[in-house]
């Protein structure tokens, strides 16, 4: 069966906060290496930056899917300082995903490059050297970023048991019309 270019979707899926519980880790390490210590409930996180959060604070006192015909990518930022966190990501996605997808890993500093039809972060802003990239973020939500109101017509995902599907669908179908529109147009219809 011929299946039009449009029907095929790629989706970028984000590791931290995202496949990884990257803020119950942070957490969990933070009150074992530094007991008693005043620290940030998940309930508390705001913004990205959680360690800007505890810097003021101090200053005051998994299971991507996959639908047929999608393809998954695991988008993921490394930490600048790179030495363990880029081996690090590649074996967490080896261990809990399988070697299938460290095939699928995409480690960059820069999202906004990679060419994708949905981006699923739970960045709140995702900002890089293309000011109009190809992805529609979808939201990923997360403690530091539950409390934000988007903007229409930005688009969230409560968590995976949400509709992700759904999310999925309706982007094929919106590439499949944008394809039908541009060929009606360009045959003089
Ligand atoms: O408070 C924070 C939160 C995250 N980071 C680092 O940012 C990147 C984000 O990775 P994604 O896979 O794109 O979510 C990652 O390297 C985190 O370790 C941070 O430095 N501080
Ligand atoms: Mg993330």
């Amino acid at each position: 069966m011929a299946v039009s270019t449009a029907s095929r979707l790629r989706v970028l899926v984000d590791m931290d906060g995202v496949l990884a519980d990257f803020e119950g880790g942070v957490l969990r390490h933070f009150l074992a290496r530094y007991p008693g210590e005043p620290h940030v409930e998940l309930a508390e996180r705001r913004g990205f930056s959680g360690r800007g959060q505890y810097r003021r604070l101090r200053g005051a006192g998994s299971q991507p899917g996959a639908l047929w015909l999608t393809e998954v990518f695991i988008c993921t930022s490394p930490l600048m300082k790179y030495e363990h966190c880029i081996l690090e990501k590649y074996s967490w996605v080896e261990k809990y995903l399988g070697p299938k997808f460290v095939e699928r890993l995409i480690l960059t500093g820069d999202k906004t490059v990679v060419s994708a039809d949905l981006l699923v972060d739970d960045k709140d802003t995702i900002k890089g050297a293309e000011p109009k990239p190809s992805w529609e973020h979808i939201l990923f939500t997360c403690c530091h970023n539950k409390h934000l109101e988007l903007q229409t017509p930005r688009r969230r995902l409560q968590s995976w048991a949400d509709d992700w599907r759904g999310i999925v669908e309706s982007k094929r179908r919106s590439n499949v019309e944008k394809e039908c529109y541009a060929s009606l147009t360009a045959n003089g219809n």
